[in-house]
């Protein structure tokens, strides 16, 4: 070991440049044992492994052991879209539904409101007039009872005031939600306004969904708008993941018979014509509406709704999981 073992100053400039233009620490322990900290992000496996082993044998001659400890870029956050197209077929719900029963299976989820002209996640998730903190910088998400943090306009204007925003100012606020400080969040299920205007693209454009879920229902009409937010995606290249049949199938609260007011199977049969994966159905359905409205997440509950929402959770994370 040299004379000069311990002081940091001057094992610096015996370092490899990659790793003095790294470096974020070097200390020396009384035992002559260096111990330094690099910022590794954008550097792959074999990258770092190289580079430990260059500082290993720059310094070996000067102190006793050296361990080196590489800082990992903060995992991306993976943004999933959920679009329609058209309003009021229930992709604000299914967006909700979908995120808590990710959130019940363990996964780090955050909620975006996207729907800027017509937030209403503050409802679904019951944290309505509760207004989010901020650092200097980011906004901080709402907390909601159901483990998803969730940011909307609706948490930022006065409920019930209609914002008559321009396109570029829409696409500033979205920023705003997709850029918060989401902690250790590592999905972002995003609830995009309906159809195919300025929010969708921005959304396309400056914060890169890594997959779509299309909510429609079984109607001929929704169908076709639901093929156009598709391609949409496609011209893209966010991959869809697959679709979801929204009011389905509606079960007679008084005499339990199944009738179909808007047709029957016919997302199905649209995703399979588009050769895209069928993700799940869930039923129209009274309870659905009023646990909404209450700001209580069916899929937080434990009756067959909770159920439909699991099994599209499950076929989305299998996909996240693939990715
Ligand atoms: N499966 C269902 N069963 C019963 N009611 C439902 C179901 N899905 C959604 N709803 C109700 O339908 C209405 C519209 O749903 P939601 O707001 O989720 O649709 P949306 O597509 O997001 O609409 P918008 O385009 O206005 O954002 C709400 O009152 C909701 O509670």
């Amino acid at each position: 070991m040299s004379v000069n073992a311990g002081d940091p100053d001057t094992l610096k400039p015996l370092l490899p440049p990659l790793a003095q233009a790294r470096l974020q620490s070097l200390k020396v322990t009384d035992a002559g044992v260096a111990v330094l900290v690099l910022d590794a992000s954008g550097l792959d496996g074999i990258e770092r492994d190289r580079l430990e082993v260059a500082i290993k044998d720059a310094l070996r001659d000067h102190v006793a052991e050296t361990r080196v400890a590489m800082m990992a870029d903060k995992p991306k956050i993976r943004i999933i879209a959920v679009g329609s197209g058209k309003g009021g077929v229930g992709k604000s719900t299914v967006s909700a539904n979908l995120a808590v029963a990710l959130a019940r299976m363990g996964r780090k989820v955050g909620l975006v409101d996207a729907d800027i002209y017509g937030p209403s996640q503050p409802r679904l998730l019951g944290n309505e007039g509760v207004k989010p903190r901020a650092t200097e910088k980011k906004l901080i998400p709402v907390p909601s009872q159901w483990g998803v943090p969730v940011l909307s306009m609706g948490h930022l204007i006065e409920a019930g005031k209609a914002i008559a925003w321009r396109g570029p100012m829409a696409g500033n606020a979205l920023g705003q939600l997709v850029d918060a400080d989401w902690g250790d969040i590592d999905t972002l299920i995003v609830d995009l306004p309906p159809g195919t205007g300025d929010v969708q693209l921005t959304m396309l454009q400056r914060h890169k969904p890594l997959g779509a879920v299309i909510v429609s229902t079984p109607q001929d009409l929704a169908l076709i708008d639901a093929t156009r937010a598709m391609q949409l995606f496609e011209v893209g290249h966010v991959p869809v993941i697959g679709l979801v049949e929204n009011m389905a199938g509606y079960a007679c609260p008084h005499c339990g018979e199944i009738s179909d007011p808007f047709g029957k199977g016919g997302t199905e049969a649209t995703a399979k014509a588009l050769n895209h994966p069928f993700l799940g159905r869930i039923p129209l359905d009274l309870s659905i509406r009023q646990q909404s409205d209450a700001g209580t997440p069916p899929a937080a509950g434990n009756g067959p709704q909770a159920e439909a929402f699991a099994a599209i959770a499950r076929r989305v994370a299998t996909w996240l999981d693939n990715q």
